[in-house]
């Protein structure tokens, strides 16, 4: 791709404006998502922190859920942190009744796995494809990944638990980096955008 790539961030609840101020500082030109126009208009997608259960109502609400499931299973690329990382679970191990997920990494999560808010910590968190040392990740009733299938790839661990994995064109971290001002996992995320655009 020549130019920067368009990278929305789905904007129905959680912290968004910190993923778009990431995303600028990462070289990609960085939108707010809230409408299946809008969607259509992206090249890569993130799912921010939030409550996965609301978000998820919320999709159903604005009809983004099945676009969203078809265009993550068409190969945009997307990156969930913390409840964008439930969304992109295939499996979610303690869903609220009726949530719903958009799928994309094979693995099952457990929410508010690391604890409730007031236990939420900030660690630097060794991430095999991001160079230069350990990112510092802010961990908010996080989850964690209880297992993942075949294809999906480990990127890090934190005190044993999975907190960050790939799958193809999806990426996912239990922690939120767009918090702490250290926007290498967007530069690696706006570089996944670039290679398939
Ligand atoms: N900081 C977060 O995104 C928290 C996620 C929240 N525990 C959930 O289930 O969605």
């Amino acid at each position: 791709m020549t130019g920067s790539p368009v990278v929305g961030v789905l904007a129905l609840q959680g912290d968004v404006r910190e993923h778009l101020t990431a995303l600028a500082s990462a070289g990609a030109v960085a939108r707010p998502v809230r409408r299946p126009g809008e969607l259509a208009e992206v090249d890569g997608l993130v799912l921010p922190g939030g409550e996965s259960t609301t978000m998820s109502k919320l999709a159903v609400l604005f009809g983004l859920l099945e676009p969203l499931r078809e265009r993550v299973a068409a190969g945009m690329p997307v990156y969930g942190t913390c409840a964008g990382m439930i969304l992109l679970a295939d499996e979610i191990l303690d869903p609220r009744s009726g949530q719903e997920t958009v799928g994309g990494i094979d693995m099952v999560v457990r929410r508010n796995a690391f604890g409730r808010q007031n236990e939420s910590f900030e660690a630097a968190v060794d991430v095999a494809a991001v160079p230069g040392g350990p990112v510092e990740g802010l961990f908010i009733r996080a989850p964690w990944v209880e297992s993942v299938g075949a294809r999906a790839e480990v990127l890090a661990e934190y005190d044993g638990h999975v907190v960050a994995v790939r799958q193809r064109n999806a990426l996912a971290t239990s922690f939120h980096p767009e918090l702490t001002g250290d926007h290498r996992l967007h530069a690696l995320f706006a570089d996944m955008v670039r290679a398939v655009n």
